[in-house]
């Protein structure tokens, strides 16, 4: 199976993913861009929903109108902590979605992606899911989820950040060749200590102020 990775280029993104990246950015302002971005991503990321055609009424004529077509509402499962950042604005788009949660935290020394919790809704296996972390450094992290995730059986799984490094695209695809990446930017390398260069430094760090 080819392994698929959309960049989404709308230059509302790429501006607040510059202002993002800036060292100067607050606290404040990088968590309110997260969440603007979040937004939009969510609308790219939903491009390709089927729809179905359902007779409905207007006030002045019958028609057949397009409405999505999905028996069951889609999951968004964010990898704590720093995925809560985009499922705020991801759930401002599609308020209906459940809302799955993965707590993993990366080891600092060997990168090895640590699980300390996980909540999903229990039908997911009827339901298709989007994994959303705003990084992704190594890939350790998005495997962990992935592989996590695919124990419970969902009906698809896409994975969405804001920013890849090439090496975790090349992991992640290599472990999961069936999960389509969406990100707003494809960085360069990763440095000795595993962070996207030039990236956005800690994304979990800059939301809530953490260092
Ligand atoms: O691709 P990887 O090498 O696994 O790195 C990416 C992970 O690192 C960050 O989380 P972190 O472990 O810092 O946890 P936090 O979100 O709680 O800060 C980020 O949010 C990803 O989950
Ligand atoms: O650059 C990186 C790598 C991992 N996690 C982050 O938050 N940033
Ligand atoms: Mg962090």
């Amino acid at each position: 199976m080819k392994a698929e990775v959309t960049v989404i280029e709308h230059p509302l993104v790429q501006h607040k993913l510059t202002l993002m990246r800036q060292a100067e950015t607050s606290t404040g302002k990088f968590r309110q861009l997260l969440h603007e971005i979040g937004i939009l991503l969510a609308y790219e990321v939903t491009r390709d929903l089927p729809l179905k055609y359902e007779e409905i009424k207007t006030p002045l004529a019958p028609m057949f109108a397009p409405m999505l077509a999905a028996d069951k509402k889609m999951v968004i499962v964010s990898i704590m902590r720093a995925g809560q950042g985009l499922l705020d604005g991801i759930l401002e788009l599609i308020p209906s979605a459940r809302v799955g949660h993965i707590g993993l935290y990366r080891d600092p020394i060997t990168h090895v992606a640590v699980e300390y919790y996980f909540k999903v809704p229990y039908d997911i296996d009827q339901r298709d899911v989007l994994v959303v972390d705003p990084m992704l450094a190594t890939g350790n992290s998005a495997v962990a989820a992935v592989d996590r995730l695919k124990e419970v059986n969902p009906k698809s799984i896409k994975f969405l950040c804001l920013l890849a490094a090439p090496e975790g695209i090349t992991h992640f695809h290599a472990q999961h060749p069936d999960v389509p990446i969406y990100t707003a930017a494809i960085d360069e390398y990763l440095d000795e200590n595993g962070y996207i260069i030039p990236g956005l430094g800690d994304a979990g760090d800059r939301m809530y102020g953490t260092k």
